[in-house]
């Protein structure tokens, strides 16, 4: 191989023996291969130096980084621009480059190992063939969506072509990625091999493609999906049906899904050039938008918490091996974390086999659904499956570097757990407690080494929710924080470390939250148009459905701890008492805001009459309460009554130090509880409203409902010296 560019360019042309040229993109000083506007000039130069050398016939396109394709336009590059004519001429260089590669004579293949993701992508669609390797770290997507913007340099008109209409939807609405096989099995790549024969195999390609062989396998598609993809009709019922769906979801708080739309439809319907002018279009005016800044901001804030790790210049310690304390939903779903995200043996212990159970059932029925679904082979489950061993005592336990309990909220077990921990394990031996509410000061109250222990409060279900809250006490070992936020980090979560104080971060806002929605039912709105209200407004679901999938025994009992810690604000609706009285739990014991069970379930007239039987309001709830439902606040209203709480408090915590900056407060509302991400997270939101307007609300809703609304000190001094949190 001969290298005939220069080697400070981020593209660099070599050429093979049998005349195929290879490009290999390698972006100095940065970790990932990423596209910026100002590389037009040196890919326009490797281009023409291609075109001049009459020795190479065909081309691949491939990187010269070892974790990556390429990773998607510069998003801090699009984040710096400062208007859409600005966003609009970045999206037309990619365009026009990538219009040139389809367009080139010789046959193009990308080489693709590591991430292909966005401009990334588009740059790979644009050759004429794909090789994929096999590797895990092989993902291909566009998920500028979850950016609050949309492909720009092509992807909208070409990802359709090579995957079909349905399924380019599917995959630019949400981001998908797909790994190597699937991207075969889509279109979207031509052949997957192992790394190691990468490059030969797209050299094969080439070759094959210079001697007029098709590597494009066409394949049939049933006679629906022809008529839905290839018809005018069809396409119709595609694209609106996608529109409703997006709005269904969305609540329309998102414009990008509906560009996107925009953009395919336009290509399929008037033809590329046509839809390549609107996507450079939209994809600039989006960038504009304060969702794309709130989604973008998310996008940094989560990349930098990656490389920390608690606490400054302390290096965690390596988890080889870890215990669960209690088989329970929460020790079962930590159980799996650790040795399937992790790759950390876990042994569990439960005071019972049927936790034992339950806490292998949990792991077992996860991975078995991969299995069935072909994400995973057996071979790997069973792999997976092995590094879970459980017990009743705490053999195993001796050698453990960290131990998460997950036993009930009593603080006395919870004291006699740490004193277990310190008699059957290491003098290094780490005590996590995912307790939700019991201070970790009274936890390590009685440990003879308090530096060991701390608190790693989960979320539930733990397989799916991202966040987790770290909490110190003044005893906590800076090694101790450090290990515990790489520990779980590597399980697949993104931690914030937050003081020792009740609820601690999310649970104390959250609480103020949900205590307020109980108070606006209190006043007679209907249970259905809270829960309405506040979806609109941007949560997946709305408080009283939350209360009744958390339970309201356990919410009650959260309000209580949060009431003694923090006094009248917290003050306990009535409506609470009165659920509880009436053993009102929520889904688990069928008795809540809704109906469940039987009475849930479709009738046979229904099912007959083809009725859709939605989420029912159980109408006795009002008699439990007194109360009969009568609306006279609009959603917004209510929206905006249980919302302010929760920001006043979120600014209350940060003062407290509760949370260490405002975004960790953003990270761990949106990954704990969903806050709509649109908006950035409470401390965003609050900026983009303004401190001063939302401290007038709150004096509002203060002179009309009393002291819990009073705005606390630090929105107070902002609002005066006109201050923003970012
Ligand atoms: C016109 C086009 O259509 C518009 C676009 O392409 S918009 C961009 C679309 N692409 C994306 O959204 C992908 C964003 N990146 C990611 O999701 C993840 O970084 C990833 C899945 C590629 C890798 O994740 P992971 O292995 O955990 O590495 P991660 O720490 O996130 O990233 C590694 C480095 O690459 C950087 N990086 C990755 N993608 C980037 C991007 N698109 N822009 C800027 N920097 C990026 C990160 O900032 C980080 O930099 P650092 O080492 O200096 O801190």
């Amino acid at each position: 191989m001969t290298t005939e560019s220069n080697n400070t360019s981020a593209f660099i042309l070599s050429t093979l023996e049998n005349g195929i040229g290879v490009i290999t993109i390698d972006v100095p000083n940065e970790s990932m291969n990423v596209l910026k506007a100002e590389f037009a000039e040196q890919i326009n130069a490797v281009f023409a130096e291609v075109e001049s050398n009459t020795h190479v016939s065909g081309l691949i396109i491939t990187s010269g980084k070892s974790n990556s394709f390429v990773a998607g336009a510069d998003v801090s590059m699009l984040d710096a621009c400062e208007s859409a004519e600005e966003v609009r001429a970045i999206a037309k260089i990619g365009q026009e480059l990538f219009d040139k590669i389809e367009n080139m004579k010789m046959p193009v293949v990308a080489a693709i190992h590591g991430p292909a993701l966005g401009g990334g992508l588009e740059l790979a669609m644009a050759c004429h063939a794909r090789v994929v390797s096999d590797d895990n770290k092989t993902v291909l997507g566009l998920p500028e969506v979850q950016l609050g913007l949309l492909p720009g340099s092509g992807g909208t008109q070409r990802l359709p072509k090579l995957v079909g209409l349905q399924k380019a939807l599917d995959m630019m609405l949400t981001g998908k990625q797909l790994r190597a096989k699937q991207a075969v099995k889509a279109g979207l790549a031509e052949d997957m091999v192992p790394q190691s024969i990468l490059m030969d195999t797209a050299a094969e390609m080439v070759d094959a493609m210079r001697h007029g062989k098709k590597v494009r396998k066409t394949k049939k598609k049933p006679m629906m999906a022809k008529f839905l993809e290839n018809t005018s009709v069809g396409q119709n019922i595609v694209f609106d049906q996608a529109k409703k769906q997006v709005m269904r979801q969305t609540k329309g708080n998102y414009p990008a899904p509906l560009r996107i739309i925009e953009c395919i439809r336009t290509g399929v319907s008037k033809g590329t050039k046509k839809g390549l002018e609107i996507e450079a279009q939209r994809f600039s005016e989006l960038c504009m938008t304060p969702e794309s800044k709130a989604l973008r901001g998310l996008f940094f804030a989560t990349t930098e918490m990656k490389k920390e790790n608690g606490v400054a210049g302390v290096e965690p310690k390596k988890v080889k091996k870890a215990g669960v304390l209690g088989g329970g939903l929460m020790g079962g779903g930590i159980a799996f974390v650790t040795v399937t995200k992790a790759g950390v043996p876990a042994r569990i212990k439960d005071i019972a086999q049927e936790g034992i159970r339950n806490a292998f059932k949990y792991s077992y029925d996860i991975l078995n659904k991969k299995v069935k679904r072909r994400f995973m082979r057996k071979s790997e489950m069973q792999k997976q499956l092995g590094m879970l061993s459980a017990g009743t005592d705490f053999v195993g336990f001796k050698d453990a570097d960290i131990i998460v309990e997950a036993v009930f909220e009593d603080l006395n077990l919870k004291q006699r757990m740490v004193a277990d921990i310190e008699e059957n394990c290491n003098e290094s031996t780490i005590f996590a407690s995912n307790t939700s509410s019991l201070p970790i000061k009274n936890i390590a109250e009685k440990a003879a080494r308090p530096e060991n222990v701390i608190g790693l409060h989960y979320f539930s279900p733990v397989d799916k929710m991202p966040l987790v809250e770290v909490i110190a006490t003044e005893k906590t070992s800076d090694e101790t924080i450090s290990t515990t936020v790489e520990f779980a980090r590597r399980q697949g979560k993104t931690p914030i470390v937050v003081k020792d104080e009740a609820g601690f971060f999310v649970n104390r806002i959250l609480g103020l939250y949900m205590n307020e929605a109980a108070n606006v039912v209190m006043e007679g709105e209907p249970v259905e148009k809270i829960d309405k209200a506040l979806v609109k407004f941007g949560f997946p679901v709305g408080p009283m459905t939350l209360l009744d999938e958390v339970g309201i025994d356990v919410g009650s009992k959260v309000a209580g701890i949060l009431y003694d810690a923090f006094g009248e604000r917290f003050a306990l609706p009535t409506a609470m008492d009165k659920l509880t009285k009436d053993e009102r739990k929520g889904k688990k014991n069928q008795k809540g805001f809704y109906v469940y069970g039987k009475a849930a379930k479709p009738t046979l007239m229904d099912k007959l009459t083809f009725k859709k039987k939605g989420k029912q309001v159980d109408e006795s709830v009002y008699r439990v309460l007194g109360v009969s439902p009568k609306t006279t606040m609009s959603e917004e209203a209510i929206a905006e009554r249980c919302v302010v709480q929760l920001l006043n408090e979120a600014a209350r915590c940060l003062d407290a130090g509760i949370v260490r900056n405002p975004r960790d407060g953003d990270i761990g509302m949106i990954f704990g509880t969903g806050y709509p991400p649109f908006q950035g997270g409470p401390f965003r939101y609050m900026d983009s409203m303004g401190i001063a307007t939302l401290v007038e609300k709150l004096e509002g809703y203060e002179a009309k409902h009393g002291d819990r609304f009073a705005p606390c000190d630090l929105l107070k001094s902002m609002a005066k010296e006109n201050k923003t949190f970012y």
